[in-house]
């Protein structure tokens, strides 16, 4: 078992780095455009980012996860950090020439969050009304699109930092197709919701495009600035997007299973909002064709679900075996992140080896509930 601290250390090591390069480039990136009547503007992006409040004054919110731009860092340095750096050190300058790459993945990320409220009418977002219920929906696809373009010349900030410019472009370029594979993913699952006939596969493929390519883009991006060695690239690639698979299906897992405590809402929240995850996929496929009408019935009905009808669903989940497939899945994909990095060409600095044991970390947190 991983304890909280553990993983709270892991992720925390690079936060404050991050956090402050994250405003630093916004800052720069937005400052030839600082006039009053667009304050505003980008206000409601820094109101997005937990920044500024509803008022638009300062907030005095933590910096978060931040567990996407941690990834791009953490595969740098576990790819050696094109060397600059051989000693564990408080110093972190080495770490400048990766930091566009970890602020440009942030700002997607968040770029495609703001658009995903809006497409789902979500009104909450990390315990915060949403960008579009306070600004209305024009304004918010509007930052959105600034986001989206902020986090393009953030990325070439590289190019500071002695990164050439074939790197940058193909940085950029990883970077561009993720957002395009972000957005199939997006449109297969905006889709999905109005089929019947959704399989396990369709919907892993749907999830390894909308959650796991960033996850992957940013932990190639974090490789490519640190090495050279397109083998030690391809590995943690394939460490990034088998743990991007994992954590949406530990997500997955949680929004049915996880008790009340843990979740801080509903347990059985997603068979009540009857979100088509992989549970209920599973069940669909693979219960007895009398439990599949059922389910077919009960998800197909227009009328919000009785506490009864979700426990009729929990009990079919149980008959069909489908949390005992969710946790192999899960270890499976757990398994295939584990394997990649274990074949990651042997390190001698300690600051790679310090990486590739904290994302063995995160792999072990990820797992944790299926243990
Ligand atoms: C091109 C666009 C707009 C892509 C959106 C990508 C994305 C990761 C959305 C959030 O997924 P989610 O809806 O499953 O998660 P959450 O519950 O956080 O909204």
């Amino acid at each position: 078992m991983v304890s909280s601290s553990t993983i709270q250390t892991t992720l925390v090591r690079h936060q404050q780095t991050i956090d402050t390069a994250l405003r630093t480039l916004f800052q720069e990136t937005v400052s030839s455009a600082q006039l009053p009547a667009l304050a505003a503007y980008y206000g409601q992006m820094q109101y997005h980012l937990g920044w500024l409040d509803a008022d638009l004054k300062p907030t005095q919110s933590n910096p978060g996860k931040l567990l996407r731009p941690t990834l791009v860092l953490l595969a740098y340095e576990a790819a050696g950090a094109w060397g600059s750096a051989n000693e564990l050190s408080p110093d972190s300058t080495y770490l400048h020439r990766a930091l566009p790459a970890a602020v440009a993945v942030e700002l997607t990320h968040n770029f495609t969050l703001i658009h995903d409220d809006i497409e789902d009418g979500d009104i909450e977002r990390r315990h915060r009304p949403t960008l579009w219920t306070i600004w209305g929906v024009p304004q918010s696809i509007n930052s959105g699109d600034g986001m989206y373009a902020l986090s393009r010349l953030a990325l070439w900030k590289v190019l500071e930092h002695r990164v050439s410019g074939d790197i940058a472009a193909r940085l950029a370029t990883i970077l561009d197709r993720t957002v395009l594979v972000v957005a199939e993913g997006q449109y297969l699952d905006i889709s999905f919701e109005e089929r019947q006939d959704i399989s396990v596969s369709m919907y892993i493929d749907m999830i390894s495009r909308k959650t796991a390519a960033l996850m992957g883009c940013a932990v190639e991006m974090g490789a490519l600035l640190g090495t050279q060695d397109e083998e030690t690239i391809r590995l943690l690639r394939t460490f990034g997007d088998a743990i991007g698979v994992a954590f949406q299906v530990r997500d997955d897992i949680l929004g049915i299973w996880a008790t009340e405590a843990e979740l801080g809402k509903t347990s059985a929240g997603d068979v009540y909002r009857r979100k088509k995850s992989l549970p209920i996929l599973h069940a669909l496929e693979h219960a007895s064709p009398e439990d599949q009408r059922r389910l077919q019935a009960i998800y197909g009905q227009k009328s919000a679900l009785t506490p009864e009808q979700v426990a009729e669903v929990m009990t079919i989940f149980e008959h069909t075996g489908t949390q005992a497939y969710c946790h192999q899945f899960l270890r499976h994909h757990c398994q295939l992140a584990h394997e990649a990095l274990s074949r990651v060409p042997h390190h001698t600095s300690p600051l790679s080896r310090r990486a590739l044991n904290d994302m063995e970390i995160l792999i072990q947190f990820t797992e944790d509930i299926a243990s």
